[in-house]
Order: structure tokens, then C-alpha cells, then sequence
């Protein structure tokens, strides 16, 4: 995906001022601060907001993912199938069965508990696209699911493309690109290896140290 430029305005108000940037096959990381502009933007990609200006290239097929989902009365396999009216249930039972929602599919969607929504709706979404644009994938889910998610999308992103947001740093752990916006900006685009504690504390308007625990980044705000 490449965009260039974008501009939005929602009421009388720019929110995105002139975002450009790339992904790269694997999984994206889009952080920034509270009302950074972060759902703003997958919103204006996936075509639910228009730019006032600026170009968006995509040549895969996208499925989206939004951070809180409230059907209308709906079993969750209605909910699975909704505006895939060629695919039957069947295409989605191997993803159902690796994100262990293969027994909810005769429930009504809203009597699952938030994180159990959050897992159908990426079973969802990693079925129908190449690039799963994803709002938010990690909230909502205990520590055992969370790590689960990371893992599969990591396992996944072998064939497919994520974009995805997240205010969990520890996802940079995963990641192939990080992309920071602030106020309506992209403040960093580059390696996860590159975010460093400056560009963090920066950003975030707070102290944040990073660490090496098995190889992996942990960050802590002091
Ligand atoms: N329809 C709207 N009209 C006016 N302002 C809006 C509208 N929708 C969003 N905004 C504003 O745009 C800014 C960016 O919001 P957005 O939801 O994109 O941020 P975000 O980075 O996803 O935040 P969070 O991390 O808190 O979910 C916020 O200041 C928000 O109040």
C-alpha cells in the first residue's frame, strides 16, 4: 500500500494534515497517542472517510477489522458470512478452529465477551483479505490471548499483509514496519529495531525506557 499525502477533514476540522508512507509485506504497526488520528486513517483507507486530498494505491484485497463492532441481532456465523454473500461458513472453520471460536458460531454475537467479538471478527478478516487492516486487534484481550493474536499474525504474516494499530508497544516485537503518527502526522516510518526511547518518550509526551528480555523489547514508562 502507498499513500501519499492524505488530507481529512471531519467537521470543520483538518485531522489528517498530509500523512504519506508505505507498507511493507508483513505486519504494520501504526502507534501514536490518544487522537492522533490513527482510527482517522484506517478509516480514509479502507474508503469509509474521503480525503480532501492525496492518493491511496492498494492492489490487494482488504478486509478490516474496527475496534468495537454492534450488530443487530445476529448469530455469530451470519455475522462471519455478512457481505460475502460466495463464501459459505466452511471457508472460515480453519481460522475458527486456530482462534478457538469454532464452538460460538450458533451463539448471538453479542452475547460473547468482548475479547471473544474481537477474535471472531479476525477469523473474519483473515480469511477475506491479503491486507487485514486491523483497528485496534489487541485490546480487550487477556495476556494468553494477546500473545496468541501476536503469534498468529506472525505465523500469517508469511502470505499475508497486516496493517494494524495498537497502543501495546510490545507489538513493535512483531512487527516488520512502525509508522508513528501525532496530531494528525506521520512523526517515524521505519524499522521496529530503529524505534528507539527518545522517539517514544517524544512522542508520547512521557519517559519511556526500553529493555532486552530474550531477545525481545520490553518498554516502561518511568
Ligand atoms: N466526526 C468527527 N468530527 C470531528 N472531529 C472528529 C471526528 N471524528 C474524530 N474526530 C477527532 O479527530 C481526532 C483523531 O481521532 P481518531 O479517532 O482518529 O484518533 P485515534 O488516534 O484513533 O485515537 P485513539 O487512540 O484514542 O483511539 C480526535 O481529536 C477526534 O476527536
Amino acid at each position: 500500500m502507498l499513500v501519499k499525502d492524505i488530507k481529512v477533514r471531519l467537521g470543520d476540522k483538518e485531522i489528517l494534515h498530509g500523512i504519506s508512507f508505505s507498507t511493507e509485506g508483513g505486519i504494520n504497526v501504526i502507534l501514536g497517542p490518544n487522537g492522533s488520528g490513527k482510527t482517522t486513517l484506517l478509516r480514509t483507507l479502507i474508503g469509509m472517510i474521503k480525503p480532501t486530498e492525496g492518493e491511496i494505491q492498494i492492489n490487494k484485497r482488504i478486509s478490516y477489522v474496527p475496534s468495537e463492532f454492534f450488530p443487530a441481532q445476529m448469530r455469530v456465523r451470519d455475522v462471519l458470512l455478512s457481505g460475502e454473500k460466495r463464501r459459505k461458513i466452511d471457508d472460515y472453520i480453519e481460522n475458527a478452529k486456530i482462534l478457538g471460536v469454532e464452538d460460538f458460531l450458533d451463539r448471538e454475537f453479542y452475547s460473547l465477551s468482548s475479547g471473544e467479538k474481537r477474535l471472531v471478527l479476525i477469523c473474519k478478516a483473515l480469511t477475506e483479505g491479503d491486507l487485514v487492516i486491523m483497528d485496534e486487534p489487541l485490546s480487550n484481550l487477556d495476556l494468553a490471548n494477546k500473545t496468541r493474536i501476536m503469534n498468529i499474525m506472525k505465523e500469517v504474516s508469511k502470505m499475508k499483509e497486516f496493517l494494524i494499530t495498537s497502543h501495546e508497544l510490545d507489538v513493535i516485537n512483531i512487527s516488520n514496519k512502525v509508522i508513528i503518527v501525532k496530531n494528525g502526522e506521520v512523526v517515524y516510518q521505519g524499522k521496529p529495531s530503529d524505534v528507539t526511547e527518545e522517539v517514544l518518550s517524544k512522542v508520547y509526551g512521557v519517559r519511556i525506557r526500553k529493555y532486552e528480555i530474550d531477545g525481545k523489547a520490553i518498554f516502561v514508562v518511568n
